[in-house]
């Protein structure tokens, strides 16, 4: 009886990557000192003997790092592996642990170029094992249990942090001290309780199987940057991002993008020289940039990110300036992504 039970439950393979979820303090007071990416995957695994219940569970360690420190060609390595066992008949979902400082990155990229409705979920802790109270032993049984569930298919790249399943796309670590730290502006998809999934909505925006983009064709990432906009800021920076060979500089601007009149003239010239310009939003909460609002978008050839704050902003062009370098073309995939 128990074999059969046991062939009944889905395969799932969890991918890990190092952050806090991995990490490991002195004392088990210290829930904000320590070090990420200490503790291997099996170690993980073995220390969650519930998830035998829910999945027949394998881990594979891709990397070993804290996820500041994540790369675009880490980005391409995991992307790369999870297609491979995407395409593997005896793989029913996958699991990524992951730091959660870029965790809404690594998602929102897997979202746009992995092929497969199999489930795809992110998951990383805000306490390291070692401490008290420590939320990545639950996160992560709950990522497992998703992504071993038929119901999580074809729902995009799923994350699972603090009960809540959250969409990839548009998740993001709101607080950097409470486990209550990631969330969407628009609400999370479902909650998981003990194991099992409870859906309230689906993401409307494309994603994997719906997405244009493929991890298959992507042979590497172009150069997107990040200037961040402030009261006297200057154009120094985007000036020197472009210098240094940006093909495209996220503004994280100000309220709806506003772009200060002191960068105005700098990003028009380099827009004139092809970098691309795109407005996004630093407001905590979540931005919501409007073309042509605030600063004439058409005029200048400027893109707007829409709800994508800067940091998924970044991803998303990255992807996009591998298939188009119109400006049009990347304004309509900032609309259906
Ligand atoms: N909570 C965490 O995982 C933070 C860590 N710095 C990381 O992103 O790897």
């Amino acid at each position: 009886k128990e074999v059969e039970t046991k062939q009944k439950l889905a395969n799932v393979v969890v991918l890990a990557t190092g952050g806090t979820i991995a990490g490991a303090g002195a004392s088990a007071a210290n829930s904000a000192t320590y070090q990420a990416a200490k503790v291997g995957i099996e170690q993980l695994i073995a220390g969650i003997p519930e998830l035998s219940q829910v999945a027949n569970v394998r881990g594979e360690q891709v990397m070993q790092i804290a996820s500041e420190s994540i790369t675009n060609e880490n980005l391409l390595q995991l992307g790369r592996r999870v297609a491979e066992l995407a395409d593997s008949k005896d793989v029913d979902g996958i699991v990524i642990t992951h730091g959660t400082d870029t965790l809404e990155e690594t998602a929102y990229f897997l979202n746009l170029v992995e092929k497969t409705d199999k489930p795809i979920v992110v998951v990383g802790s805000m306490r390291p094992g070692t401490a008290m109270s420590a939320d990545g032993m639950l996160n992560l049984y709950n990522a497992v249990a998703v992504a071993g569930s038929k119901e999580s298919r074809g729902k995009g790249v799923l994350v699972t942090m603090n009960d809540e399943i959250l969409s990839g796309r548009d998740v993001s670590k709101m607080i950097n001290i409470k486990t209550e730290a990631f969330k969407s502006p628009w609400g999370p998809l479902g909650m998981v309780v003990e194991g099992k999934s409870y859906w309230f909505r689906l993401p409307a925006k494309r994603n994997t199987l719906d997405s244009e983009f493929d991890i298959k064709t992507i042979k590497s990432l172009p150069d997107v940057e990040i200037a961040y906009g402030y009261g006297n800021v200057s154009d120094t920076a985007y000036k020197a991002l472009a210098q240094s060979g940006a093909k495209a500089i996220i503004h994280a601007g100000t309220g709806n993008g506003s772009v200060s009149s002191r960068v105005v003239p700098a990003l028009q010239d380099l827009r004139k020289s092809g970098v691309q310009i795109i407005r996004s939003s630093h407001v905590n909460a979540g931005g919501f940039v409007l073309r042509n609002a605030e600063q004439p978008d058409d005029k200048y050839d400027w893109v707007v990110a829409n709800d994508l704050n800067p940091q998924k902003a970044r991803i998303l062009a990255m992807v996009a300036l591998t298939k188009t370098q119109d400006s049009k073309e990347l304004q309509r995939m900032f609309w259906e992504y």
